[in-house]
């Protein structure tokens, strides 16, 4: 499922949408270029999952815990893990734990993923305007498909 947004009103909507479905234990892989939305759309399932606080890029820290909301929301950036397994960050029981994980830059922890896995692309076309993105649902596994049609099958 595949989504134009025009604003970045917008995509903090589809990710407030997406958090009313969400239960502990969801890995949700968020991809996509510098800018291109990522934490915008965190900051939606934050607002969803009734967290005040506000959420800033987990460029610097690794790893920021949300705690006050509906569900914990653990946002993560596997970037800068040296050995590539997420071991070191204890990823194994952030994804068995009590929350929502939320993970940018996915790819430099593919062998630590679970099974089944919400990823999202986020992209930019500036020939569209500075503000057009693109936001693409990919879900692995039944739990995933299920939330995705009916968090945005009516979009
Ligand atoms: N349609 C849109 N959706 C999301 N953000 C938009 C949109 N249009 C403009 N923006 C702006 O683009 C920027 C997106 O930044 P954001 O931090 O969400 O991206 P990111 O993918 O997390 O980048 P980084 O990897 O650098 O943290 C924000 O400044 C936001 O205001």
């Amino acid at each position: 499922m595949k989504f134009n947004v025009n604003t970045p009103e917008e995509t903090m909507n589809y990710g407030e949408q997406l958090a009313d479905y969400l239960s502990p234990k969801d890995v949700i892989l968020l991809d996509g270029d510098l800018g291109a939305g990522k934490t915008t759309f965190t900051k939606g399932i934050a607002k969803g999952l009734g967290i005040k606080r506000n959420i800033k890029s987990p460029t610097f820290t690794i790893i920021r815990e949300y705690q006050n909301g509906r569900l914990p929301l653990y946002h993560m950036d596997a970037y800068r893990l040296d050995d590539g397994s997420g071991d070191e960050l204890g990823l194994e029981e952030y994804f068995n734990g009590d929350g929502v994980n939320v993970v940018e830059w996915s790819n430099f922890i593919e062998e630590s993923l679970p099974k089944d896995y919400l990823k999202i692309i986020f992209k930019r076309d500036d020939s569209k305007g500075n503000n057009y993105r693109t936001i693409e649902f990919d879900p692995k596994g039944t739990h995933f498909n299920k939330i995705i049609e009916e968090s945005y099958g009516k979009n």
